[in-house]
């Protein structure tokens, strides 16, 4: 039969074969391994055998796969870059159309944020960087894209997830489900249960002052120092303790390393999430090493009740609030989830604070007045009672986390499936499209800040009316909405108000017992350099000198 084929014949089968293969792959994503493998290895072997006989086996089988092959992706190329495909109309580069592996190359230095931004001012408000992904940059699609009305998480969460059905919090895509997931951990971050941390807080902010103050004079990195401060808190919180990084000057347990090594892998899944799905049996392809150590911890706190009212006993219904106690292993990776989710966050803006302030003294000043005014010598800086009325602290802590959001790419979304599409502002983005409002571009952009690119805490304070705006100053722009550092909508930051006050009191309690000044001869500008964009900002060092105060 195949003998009775010319070898024109049996070239055209082998390409209408390739291109039923991409329509396949285009109406159904699949991925079981057995219909993957079919189309992409048995098929190809299957129709090369037409060629045999004209070519021998050798050269048959390999011009088979070749035109297959050669079919296959140049059907795949030409469909994403023709006016056929649904983001056809928005701008963007030509090449991360195709495929997304140019992104991926592009921003593997960490600079994503910088990339975005770049698109941005290029191409417009609307940037198609992906052959189904786009970036927004108009603060009028925060809330249909992020707001209840707005859209599920998109499937970076699904890559990121190794595809189990096992979710953390933040992995859930559909919205009721979610939504149910979240009611604990709304009850953890409550006021009444922010009090019982309370103490947590202090004895750790202690302690860093102390670490701190124990090393004055010499050259210490600050954003270190942070992180070990975070991640102690954060394992206080969750688990009822774990690490003791600032006092044991480091990382003993090695969890920071475990954490870090796993963001850059987790960057490529996010991209392209359809890898884990193949790699998730493979030793090592996940993160699995954090798993086993959230597990190590959850088996310990399991085997003790509660001596404080930490996130687990919410998370596990130690409360009773809920009907049915949740299985052992959604505790397990949320505990893993508010690790992770609340240290390096925390710690990366309060980094970038510190940054800010040291390279614009004159804030520096003005915040220290105001530490002295609330706090003067001899008063307990750990006591909270006045944070909330120290308004250029609120504005140092916003104008922050304006400049250096700790996620500043944002969080995926996608239109729900099934549902065609959704109209977000002017945009209408068909089902299918993975969507991000850039954060970074957003708090960058003149349309909504004044001066955006200047560390200018004063703005807040103009904005609530508590300062006058200089006279003969250029006008005045302020849209508070346009600030989305712990995004919005009903999957917003849950953990908001406890990385507030941690800000708050460190912040305060470190200006209260010591000077810092940036190290001498540390070009500050390497701090900006050293930021990636793995999602959540990773950070490198800010080198400081500290003096006490008393
Ligand atoms: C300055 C510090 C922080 C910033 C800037 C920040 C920012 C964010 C952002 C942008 C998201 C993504 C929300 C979305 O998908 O739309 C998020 C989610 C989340 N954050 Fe934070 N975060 C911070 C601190 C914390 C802390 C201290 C915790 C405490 C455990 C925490 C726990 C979480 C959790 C559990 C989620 C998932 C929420 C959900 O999906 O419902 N975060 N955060």
């Amino acid at each position: 039969m195949a003998g009775d084929l010319s070898t024109r014949d049996a070239l055209g089968i082998i390409v209408v074969s390739a291109l039923g293969t991409h329509a396949i792959f285009k109406r159904w994503e699949i991925k079981h391994i057995l219909v993957v493998s079919t189309l992409l290895l048995f098929l190809p072997a299957a129709l090369s055998t037409l060629l045999i006989p004209h070519l021998g086996s050798f050269k048959g089988i390999a011009a088979g796969f070749s035109v297959y092959f050669i079919t296959l992706l140049s059907s795949i190329t030409l469909y994403r870059i023709s006016p056929f495909h649904p983001l056809a109309h928005y701008p963007g580069p030509l090449l991360p159309k195709i495929s997304k592996i140019y992104h991926i190359a592009k921003v593997s230095s960490g600079k994503q944020h910088l990339y975005l931004q770049e698109l941005h001012n290029q191409y417009g408000d609307i940037v198609r960087f992906g052959p189904n992904e786009v970036s927004i940059r108009d603060a009028s699609c925060i809330m249909p894209v992020l707001g209840a009305q707005g859209m599920p998480k998109g499937p970076m969460w699904q890559g990121r997830h190794f595809w189990t059905e096992v979710h953390t919090l933040i992995g859930f895509r559909g919205p009721k489900a979610h939504q149910r997931r979240r009611r604990p951990w709304n009850r953890a971050f409550n006021t009444a249960a922010m009090k019982e941390y309370t103490p947590l807080m202090q004895n750790r902010v202690r302690e860093l002052g102390d670490a701190l103050v124990a090393r004055q004079g010499q050259v210490v990195d600050l954003a270190e120092w942070i992180g070990f401060f975070t991640y102690d808190f954060m394992g206080d919180m969750v688990f009822g303790g774990w690490t003791n990084m600032v006092r044991e000057g480091g990382d003993r347990e090695r969890l920071w390393e475990v954490v870090k090594s796993g963001l850059k892998i987790e960057f490529i899944y996010d991209n392209i999430p359809w890898l884990s799905y193949y790699t998730r049996n493979i030793p090592g392809a996940g993160n699995a090493e954090l798993r086993a150590m959230a597990i190590g911890q959850t088996e310990k706190r399991y085997s003790r009740t509660s001596t404080s009212k930490d996130l687990f006993y919410y998370l596990g219904n130690e409360d009773g609030a809920e009907k049915e106690d949740p299985p052992k292993h959604t505790v397990v990776v949320d505990g893993g989830l508010a690790l992770v989710a609340g240290s390096d966050t925390t710690s990366s803006v309060l980094s970038s604070i510190f940054y800010c302030l040291l390279r614009h003294p004159d804030t520096y000043d003005r915040l220290q007045a105001e530490v002295d005014k609330f706090y003067p010598p001899g008063e307990d800086s750990l006591d909270p009672s006045h944070l909330s009325d120290m308004n250029y602290l609120e504005a140092v802590i916003s104008e922050g986390l304006r400049l250096f959001p700790a996620v500043p790419s944002g969080s995926q979304r996608a239109p729900e499936i099934g549902t065609g599409g959704k109209l977000v502002g002017p945009y209408y983005i068909p089902e299918g499209t993975q969507t991000r409002i850039h954060f970074w571009s957003v708090h960058r952009d003149p349309r909504y800040f004044s001066r955006p690119e200047a560390f200018w805490p004063d703005r807040w304070l103009i904005a609530e009316g508590l300062q006058a705006h200089a006279a003969g100053d250029e006008p005045f722009v302020h849209n508070p909405n346009a600030w989305t550092p712990f995004s919005f909508g009903p999957s917003n930051c849950v953990g908001k108000n406890l990385a507030l006050q941690e800000m708050r009191m460190l912040l305060v309690h470190l200006m209260h017992r010591l000077t810092v000044r940036l190290a001498d001869g540390w070009d500050p500008a390497q701090y900006e350099r050293d930021m990636e964009d793995r999602f959540v900002f990773s950070i490198g060092r800010l080198p400081v000198v500290v003096e006490r105060r008393d």
